[in-house]
């Protein structure tokens, strides 16, 4: 396999990848050219939504190929493009023949969410210090662990349940993505767990990891959340939170809790005033930008 990368233009980005794609590159990915500089430019999209832009000012594109021929004709025929006038060819190179399984698995370290609650790769022996543990490998569906917004509800959970166990006693995952937060609470105790997502893919991805972990849960598409939880879960993002915001609330049993993950800490105002009808949100945890938001539903 090799690589042919290029740089252009934003405007001429689509028009490139397209060019690419029809002369048969396996791949074609877009990077920001000044990716790991100080002029690195963050671009932040919603899942779902096409992105905010087909790439960068200045875009480097990497298009793979089967041989070193099919790359080194690709890049004369886009050299003759006029669209292509203010590019310039960065290069053929070689991709080194990598075990991809140990790789990617080499990402993914045990996550301690607190020091006895821990998530761990099937491929890692957990630390001896685990008392509780999530075991659960990269799938198709968000949720290994990595990610703030997971931590935080965890971390909620996980406090929660010495405190107050029968927070825990009926509770849905909304978003459930690999399940893991709905897995967690089955090992901090809850006996009756509801986990939906709109992705059919997470709903399989759920249940095979509460299968796996030995967790009882019902995992469907949204549809099958029903009556009042004693808490209920949503790791989303602020948009479709506002939106399903009476959903939500009318999910939580009276006294219950409502824990909202996704949200930015520049987010908080517009989420408390979209739940305010119902429930008074509070910051309950942060971390790195994100924030965890917490309601008792009025008795
Ligand atoms: C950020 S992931 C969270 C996954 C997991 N709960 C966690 O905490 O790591 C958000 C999940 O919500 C799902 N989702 C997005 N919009 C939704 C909606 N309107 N109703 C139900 N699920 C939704 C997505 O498919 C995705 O799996």
């Amino acid at each position: 396999m090799h690589e042919l990368r290029l740089r252009c233009a934003l405007a001429n980005v689509d028009t490139v990848c397209e060019a690419l794609e029809a002369l048969d590159a396996l791949s074609v990915s877009v990077e920001d050219a000044n990716a790991l500089t100080a002029d690195e430019t963050p671009l932040f999209g919603e899942p779902g939504m096409p992105p905010p832009q087909p790439g960068w000012e200045a875009s480097l594109i990497v298009a793979l190929f089967a041989s070193r021929a099919q790359a080194d004709e690709a890049a004369q025929l886009i050299q003759l493009q006029p669209f292509f006038a203010d590019g310039e060819v960065a290069g053929v190179v070689p991709l080194a023949e990598q075990d991809w399984v140990r790789l990617t698995q080499s990402q993914f370290e045990p996550v301690e969410i607190t020091p006895e609650f821990w998530i761990v790769p099937t491929w890692h022996e957990p630390p001896a210090q685990a008392v509780k543990l999530i075991r659960l490998d990269p799938g198709l569906a968000f949720g290994t662990g990595t990610h703030p917004t997971t931590r935080m509800c965890l971390r909620w959970i996980a406090r929660q349940a010495p405190q107050q166990p029968e927070a825990l006693a009926r509770v849905l995952d909304y978003g459930c993505g690999s399940g893991i937060l709905a897995i967690g609470a089955g090992k901090w105790g809850a006996a009756r767990i509801d986990a939906v997502d709109i992705d059919p893919d997470a709903v399989t991805q759920t249940e095979r990891n509460a299968l796996a972990n030995g967790v009882q849960l019902q995992a469907g598409l949204p549809d099958q959340a029903q009556g009042e939880y004693d808490t209920v879960l949503a790791n989303i993002l602020a948009q479709p939170l506002k939106v399903l915001a009476p959903l939500l609330v009318s999910h939580v049993r009276p006294g219950g809790h409502l824990v909202l993950a996704g949200v930015l800490e520049r987010q908080v105002d517009e989420l408390q005033q979209a739940y305010a009808p119902w429930v008074s949100l509070s910051v309950a945890d942060r971390e790195d930008g994100w924030v965890l938001l917490h309601a008792h539903k009025p008795a």
